[in-house]
């Protein structure tokens, strides 16, 4: 498998919680590097651009109230087989499901409040990194 990108945040209730550093330690020690990272204070437009793809959705208005009401990490993270291995540490969307020693486990309260974000395809991926990030904020490859 070859090194693989994909993109993350780490969500308001998390940043809240004052747990970034442990959610990047657990990336870290998955093989993931953080290759682009910031934190920024999402406005309502760039939240529902994000998530244009759950418009119709009925928790799509209280997902985009959540999602700006307050700071985010947003971050590239790069490795083998990046995309599932980020989806594996967060665990399934609703914390009540998601496996014992995962994120969401771990600091999610809800489905609605479930502290991360990960890409679920290459196209995907490809997608939010370009809605984030410009290339020159994006480390070159190191490996
Ligand atoms: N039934 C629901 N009620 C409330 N919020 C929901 C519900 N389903 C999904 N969401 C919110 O919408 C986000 C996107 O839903 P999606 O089905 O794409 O889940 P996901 O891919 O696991 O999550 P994410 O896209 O954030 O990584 C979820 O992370 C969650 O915050």
């Amino acid at each position: 498998m070859a090194i693989e990108r994909t993109f993350s945040i780490v969500k308001p209730d998390a940043v809240a919680k004052n747990v970034i550093g442990e959610i990047y330690s657990r990336f870290e020690r998955a093989g993931l590097r953080i290759v682009a990272a910031k934190m920024i204070h999402l406005s309502r437009e760039k939240a529902e651009g994000f998530y244009a793809e759950h418009k119709e959705r009925p928790f799509f208005g209280a997902l985009v109230d959540f999602m700006t009401s307050g700071p985010v990490m947003v971050q590239v993270l790069e490795g083998e087989n990046a995309i599932k291995a980020n989806r594996e540490i967060m665990g399934a969307t609703n914390p009540a499901e998601a496996l014992r020693g995962t994120i969401r486990a771990d600091y999610a309260v809800s489905v609605d409040e479930n502290a991360a974000h990960g890409s679920d395809s290459p196209e995907s991926a490809e997608r939010e990194i370009n809605y984030f990030f410009s290339a020159d904020e994006i480390c070159p490859r190191t490996r």
